[in-house]
């Protein structure tokens, strides 16, 4: 048994983490904006669903507005964009000392280090899929890579702490010196992942297309390329290969592809959560602070990134009601990658 931890954020990976710890008789508090999904979560439970295990697990939890008292260990597990606003609720909730683990897509640690300080903000990487499906429900879809480490590399206690507990929920968590690997190994699949939400098909029908091929190629390439260009070794999981992309080898890319669509035949969450932004919850999606973050780091090393930017503008439209989802879109990106 550790100290209370905090979850901030009590979707589809946070619920998750939520349930598997508080079931292992870890301290948990669940706090989120939907109310309806507070109100479920503390009275009947929150059920885990789908093939990976099925349970349902009664939470203490509040709506920001309600919570009480600070808090040493806290996960944030909010949409990437909603990073900046959960941490002006978060930070008052944050005991002297205390850190914050991002549970995300994206960069948001540099963000939280930024409010916060980076000795109190540690590293992590999540592949799992997962879906909110309504309030007290989510889908487990599938296991996959996790990750935890601090943002300078050094293994240290309370890592080590956040890796048994990460552990609860994915046994084969990594404890690793290398974060920022991780996290740029995930915009890299990222992006190919906002390729596949341009169409209505599942992620391992949409990276199967041979036609688009050269798009999830070019994609995957220009991350990699600005990885490098910022000093990151990226790392590899779940087929996605840093390095056959860097390299722009065609083989090495081919295989990468065929073993990402391998890993998404296997998942209850047969479309990612940028799909499901798009399609069921019509709303934004996090586009702009995956992607676009990208695209204007492209800038800042004079590194043109075309086919990420006409995502970009893709997915705006999409987001805006322009344009509907369709495999047309992912046709457009096809001269861009030759
Ligand atoms: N789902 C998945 O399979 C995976 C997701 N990720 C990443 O994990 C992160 C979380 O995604 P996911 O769990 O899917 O998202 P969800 O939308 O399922 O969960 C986020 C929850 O946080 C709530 N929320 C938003 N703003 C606040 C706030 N200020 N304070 C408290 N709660 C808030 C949301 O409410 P509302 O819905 O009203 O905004 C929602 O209930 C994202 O960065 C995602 O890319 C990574 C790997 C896999
Ligand atoms: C699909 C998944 C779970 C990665 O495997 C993801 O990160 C997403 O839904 O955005």
């Amino acid at each position: 048994m550790t100290e209370p931890i905090l979850i901030w954020g009590a979707g589809a990976i946070g619920g998750i983490l939520g349930a598997y710890l508080a079931r292992a008789g870890h301290t948990v508090h669940m706090v989120d904006i939907v109310e309806d999904h507070v109100h479920v979560m503390r009275q009947r439970g929150l059920a885990i669903e789908g093939p990976v295990e099925a349970f349902t697990q009664v939470l203490p939890s509040s709506t920001p507005a309600e919570l009480e008292g600070r808090f040493s260990r806290i996960i944030l597990a909010v949409k990437a964009h909603h990073t900046e606003g959960a941490l002006d609720m978060l930070v008052p909730h944050l005991a002297p000392g205390g850190f914050v683990v991002s549970a995300q897509n994206g960069l948001n640690e540099i963000a939280i280090a930024e409010r916060i300080g980076p000795q109190n903000t540690v590293g992590c990487f999540v592949n799992y899929g997962a879906d909110w499906l309504e309030p007290g429900r989510i889908l487990y879809g599938n296991r996959a890579a996790v990750a935890v480490g601090e943002l300078d590399g050094r293994t240290g206690d309370r890592t080590r702490e956040v890796h048994a507990l990460l552990r609860v929920v994915e046994p084969d968590a990594v404890l690793t010196d290398n974060i920022w690997g991780y996290l740029w190994g995930k915009l890299g699949y990222g992006a190919l992942l906002f390729a596949t939400a341009l169409t209505p098909l599942s992620m391992s029908h949409a990276m199967a297309r041979p036609e688009h091929r050269p798009v999830y190629e070019a994609l995957g390439h220009e991350v990699m390329r600005l990885a490098a260009a910022q000093n990151i070794r990226p790392l590899g999981f779940n087929g996605f290969d840093p390095d056959a992309f860097l390299a722009a080898d065609r083989a090495g890319m081919a295989a990468s592809l065929d073993a990402m669509v391998e890993h998404n035949r296997h998942t209850a969450k047969t479309h990612s959560g940028i799909w499901r932004d798009l399609a069921v919850r019509k709303r934004r999606t996090e586009v702009d602070a995956q992607v676009g973050l990208l695209v204007a780091l492209g800038q800042k090393h004079g590194d043109a990134t075309p086919t990420l930017a006409r995502m970009v503008e893709l997915i705006h439209d999409i987001e805006a009601g322009r344009r509907k989802q369709s495999p047309d879109l992912v046709d457009l990106m096809v001269p861009l990658c030759s």
